[in-house]
């Protein structure tokens, strides 16, 4: 079964009302390959999702960056996944680095996390990740591995769940991943799958990296086999963004 290709953009925590609308016209003039081809996801923070989902293009969709853990209620300050819903939110990023180092998210509480949004009918772009620390001791895979095991305990249906592999030294640093680093991780993570959860869900589950991706260094990793998308930072906000959805149609290696 072939992956469709994603492109996610994390605005993170920047825009004004007028920049939002700035980016949203950039996106709906842009002539990109169809829904068929890539599936576009762009996360805005939780006060710009109702303009965005109203002025955005059809075929591009509409992520949160976070929703609480558990069913909502006296949760000062937390959005719920039943919010989401009724907003007719599709998908939520969970488990950021950004979130798992400044506010502590562990692996558990995101693998808690990542269940509980399924459960409400979410699509989930759920995040893993090592720190430059944990690469130069030879933990990547261990790292990885123990993030993603954190969530394939508490899901059944991977059908809804994006994987987004996101060096943490790769993110915000213009230091992105080769494409030969990039593919080494995901395949790994692909066997993971494979010998943890099942054969169809290795073959079928889109492992997306994110890490300092470009309008000029795209190309290169969307041609590596278990490279199946990207999650845009920086590069999301600008213009080039619709260059990295256009990498969905490089060629394979
Ligand atoms: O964290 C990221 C996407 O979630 C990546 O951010 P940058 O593309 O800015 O490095």
């Amino acid at each position: 079964m072939a992956r469709k290709f994603f492109v996610g953009g994390n605005w993170k925590c920047n825009g004004t009302t007028e920049e939002v609308k700035k980016i949203v016209t950039t996106l709906n003039e842009a002539e990109v390959p169809s829904h068929d081809v890539v599936e576009v996801v762009v996360s805005p923070p939780f006060v710009f999702i109702p303009p965005v989902k109203d002025l955005l293009r059809p075929d591009f969709q509409v992520a949160a960056q976070n929703c609480w853990v558990r069913k909502g209620g006296a949760f000062t300050g937390e959005v719920s996944a039943e919010m989401l819903v009724n907003l007719s939110v599709p998908w939520v990023i969970l488990g950021h680095s950004e979130r798992r180092s400044l506010l502590n998210e562990s692996n558990e509480f995101v693998g808690d996390k990542v269940a509980y949004a399924l459960s409400q009918g979410l699509k989930v772009i759920a995040c893993i990740g090592e720190t430059l620390e944990q690469r130069e001791s030879g933990s990547t895979m261990a790292v990885v591995a123990a993030q993603t095991k954190a969530i394939a305990e508490k899901v059944t249906n991977w059908t809804n769940v994006v994987l987004a592999y996101e060096p943490v030294w790769a993110i915000g640093t213009g230091k992105v991943a080769t494409p030969a680093q990039a593919q080494e991780v995901h395949l790994e993570l692909r066997k993971w799958l494979h010998d943890n959860v099942c054969a169809e869900v290795a073959a079928s589950t889109r492992i997306i990296y994110g890490g300092s991706v470009n309008g000029a260094n795209c190309k290169e990793l969307a041609a590596k086999p278990d490279v199946d998308g990207f999650l845009v930072g920086g590069a999301s906000l600008k213009p080039e963004f619709i260059d990295i959805i256009k990498s969905a149609t490089v060629k394979k290696e």
